[in-house]
């Protein structure tokens, strides 16, 4: 399967990312889109919902960090997306760590994301599954949650991307896989919840199966990119921006494995 190049318009257009996400991904996520080439807006409160994501190319809704507040700010803004036909991109940060954070990620599921990102042990729980996550960190195989990705893709009407080493996607039917980036991507916070504000801005300019691969080829080539300069952590989070902005469409071909 090849990627359709979404990254040409997503840069020519620079689309406009309501971001609702976590503290700690706050500054890097928003980095990481700019990078890219789209825009991003960090809000969460619902009084500014209304006037904020009509205008939006695409919302994207992270629980990291979440509170009663922000979970209102949440709803309302999934509401909003899909009254104007905004795609948006759901996060489940951790959301088995606890019965409040569980509930809260069924709630906006059911609103029927366009796209649903996660790490294997996040989407294992999404479907009840026990899995061995740790907090924000997946402690679980790819291949271990696909079956319920698909499963998910099906019932919610949504394209679900799976992230580890080798990344897998799907939209119920069709799927395909990512290969490439670099082990020091895990040991760098927040690049999941990134990753998810950049497929917001992918799936601004193009349809969801699409957006989702072509944000995940974007992440693996620049990964990869980035850990031939980098000496660790520290100096991969430096090398990854610029790597995020020197990827060209082509590029993205060569990471897709199936
Ligand atoms: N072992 C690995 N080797 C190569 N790439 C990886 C590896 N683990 C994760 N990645 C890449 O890192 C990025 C983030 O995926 P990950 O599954 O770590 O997200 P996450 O657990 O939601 O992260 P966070 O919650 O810290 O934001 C993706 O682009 C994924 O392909
Ligand atoms: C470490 C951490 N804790 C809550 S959100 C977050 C960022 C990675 O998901
Ligand atoms: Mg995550």
């Amino acid at each position: 399967m090849t990627v359709t190049d979404i990254l040409t318009p997503l840069r020519a257009q620079s689309p406009l990312v309501h971001c609702i996400t976590n503290y700690v991904a706050m500054n890097i996520a928003a980095n990481v889109v700019l990078a890219a080439g789209a825009s991003p807006a960090m809000l969460h409160a619902v009084e500014e919902i209304t006037d904020f994501t009509p205008i939006s190319g695409a919302l994207t809704i992270n629980i990291g960090t979440l509170s009663a507040p922000w979970v209102v700010g949440m709803i309302s803004a999934a509401e909003t997306a899909n009254t104007h036909n905004i795609p948006w991109v759901f996060d489940p940060v951790a959301h088995f760590v606890s019965n409040y954070r569980k509930g809260v990620a069924q709630d906006i599921l059911s609103l029927r994301p366009t796209i649903l990102r996660g790490n294997a042990s996040e989407i294992l729980a999404l479907a009840g599954e026990a899995g061995s996550g740790k907090g924000a960190d997946s402690g679980d195989a790819v291949e271990a949650a696909e079956a319920v990705g698909v499963a998910l893709a099906r019932k919610f009407g949504s394209v679900v991307a799976i992230t580890g080493p080798v990344d897998l996607v799907t939209d119920g039917t069709r799927t395909a896989r990512v290969a490439g980036g670099s082990e020091i991507m895990p040991q760098v916070t927040a690049l999941g919840c990134s990753l998810t504000a950049l497929m917001g801005a992918y799936a601004a300019v193009g349809p969801a199966f699409d957006a989702a691969l072509g944000a995940l080829a974007h992440f693996k080539v620049a990964g990869g990119m980035a850990a031939r300069q980098a000496s660790g952590p520290g100096s991969f989070q430096v090398h990854f921006l610029d790597a995020l902005a020197a990827v060209k469409p082509d590029d993205l071909h060569e990471v897709v494995v199936a």
